[in-house]
């Protein structure tokens, strides 16, 4: 009887799991394999949206390995000496991970090979799974990544993607130990977002099934309003690997039509900025392009933006939706981002490191790369422009509901009025328990341009 270790990390799924389909096909029983590891736990899994959604994940994942005949085994420490002992507990000859090209699971890659190569067992590193085309197959892997987005999407979408894998029908597991799943108080201190989405593939699936049925068609008209969230809220499902970004694509392109190639043109944005992590790791703290920006530090400002106090409605409606939902609207995003960097002029680390803290589908390329092209230290062609949070109010959500559902403080205030609360008749004003704005947007601006120039 042959066993073969299948290590999940970023690909918390059975659906299209090339290491889990490796494992299966090179051995009669499969032991599906996650440690929580401490290297993981440091790297962000700490904070306690993204450790509720994985404890969710684990669960989902565990479930579907029992339907097929399975289970999922857990294990807590370092995972080279986890994977060692679990060799040695069942014979396993092989191990199969997905391949990585982050720091960390390259670090961890070499650690596994060198333990493996020593207890004469084989280490199978299989695909990217967690990106479409992943970074060395368009460009060798570590070496000159695209900097402009447009021209790296023509390549993209002209390289052919692999089918996706069907799930396993059945999942042969050898009698060996397991901890109990992980509850998420365990896994992180503190309480998650009360409306955070349930992890784990099921959900995932049930997400995806609901978006390519129709609402995927509105995606290009109504992608960046905010009130409408006209967007698919898969971030956090790609982010966990509970859904393979290349099945994702396959299905939109299959569904077709504007809203889907809008859409695909998004989920490209990922491998966009993982290519450019793979080559510069260095950009997860210091800038891409380095302007000698004059930032300001975290402070008084920074907090009242963190607690959605700055005054200005649309900026603050974006930061209550980030704590309440984990997650926030891109243009929600952009908005808040520009007014930290730029109207602000703080620290884009100080912002980046708050939403990496509080994010479901929180990630370091995306979140990073994304913070540094809105504080235009990052590949933006065009990095002095400033979004003023007034006119992307007016644009973005014009009748003011989705101020009015996040900011409890303004929702007796009608129409766009309620972007302007500072206009209202004063006896009104005095009324509302609603800061005045911290920042007058022409000082603002006049701030950020002397400190880039200087
Ligand atoms: C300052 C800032 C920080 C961000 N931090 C993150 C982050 O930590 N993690 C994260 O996944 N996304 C991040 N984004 C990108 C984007 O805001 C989210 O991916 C998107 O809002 C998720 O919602 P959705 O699934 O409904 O997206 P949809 O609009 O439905 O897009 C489909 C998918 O495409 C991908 N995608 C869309 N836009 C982008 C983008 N600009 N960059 C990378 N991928 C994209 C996501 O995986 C998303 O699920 C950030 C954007 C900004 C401006």
């Amino acid at each position: 009887m042959t066993v073969a270790i299948a290590l999940f990390t970023a690909d918390l799924r059975t659906h299209d799991s090339p290491v889990l389909r490796g494992a299966l096909d090179a051995a009669d029983q499969v032991v599906p394999l996650f440690v929580l590891d401490e290297g993981i736990r440091a790297a962000g899994f700490r904070t306690p949206n993204r450790a509720a959604f994985l404890a969710g994940c684990l669960a989902d994942l565990d479930a579907a390995l029992r339907e097929r005949g399975g289970r999922l085994v857990i294990r807590s420490g370092d995972v080279v000496r986890e994977v060692r002992r679990v060799a040695e507990e069942t014979g396993a000859g092989q191990v199969h991970v997905a391949g990585d090209v982050s720091a960390f699971a390259q670090h961890r890659e070499e650690r596994l090979r060198a333990a493996l190569t020593e207890m004469r067992r084989e280490l199978c590193v299989h695909v990217d799974a967690a990106v479409v085309i992943p970074p060395g197959a368009m460009s060798p892997a570590g070496k000159d990544h695209a900097a402009v987005f447009t021209p790296y999407f023509r390549k993209w979408s002209a390289v052919g993607t692999r089918r996706p894998l069907g799930a396993p029908r059945r999942v042969s597991v050898p009698g060996i130990d397991s901890e109990p799943l992980p509850e998420a108080a365990g896994l992180a201190g503190g309480p998650p977002s009360p409306d955070l989405p349930r992890g784990g593939e099921t959900e995932a699936r049930r997400r995806l099934k609901a978006w390519l049925a129709g609402p995927i068609d509105r995606y290009e008209d109504l992608h960046d309003d905010l009130a409408s969230d006209a967007t698919s809220r898969l971030s956090p499902y790609l982010h966990f690997g509970c859904l393979s970004p290349v099945e994702v694509v396959h299905r939109a392109r299959q569904r077709g039509g504007a809203g889907a190639e809008a859409f695909v043109r998004q989920v490209a944005w990922r491998d966009f900025n993982r290519q450019m992590l793979a080559d510069r790791p260095d950009v997860a703290r210091e800038d891409y392009r380095h302007r000698n920006d004059r930032w300001r530090p975290d402070g008084d400002d920074a907090e009242a933006w963190r607690a959605g106090r700055t005054g200005y409605p649309v900026v603050d409606a974006a930061m209550r939706q980030l704590a309440t939902e984990g997650w926030m609207h891109n243009r929600g995003r952009l908005i808040t981002a520009s007014f930290l960097a730029k109207t602000l002029y703080v620290d884009w680390r100080v912002g980046a490191r708050y939403f990496l803290d509080r994010l479901v589908d929180g990630d370091v390329a995306n979140n990073q790369l994304n913070w540094q092209w809105v504080a235009g230290t990052g590949a933006a062609t065009r990095p002095n422009v400033v979004l003023n949070p007034l006119l992307q109010a007016k644009r973005f959500d014009p009748t003011g509901d989705y101020v009015r559902r996040w900011v409890p403080e303004l929702r007796e205030v009608e129409g766009s009025a309620v972007h302007r609360p500072w206009l209202l008749p004063d006896d009104r004003r005095r009324r509302l328990d609603y800061p005045d704005p911290i920042v007058d947007l022409d000082e603002g601006l006049a701030r950020f341009r002397r400190g880039r120039a200087a």
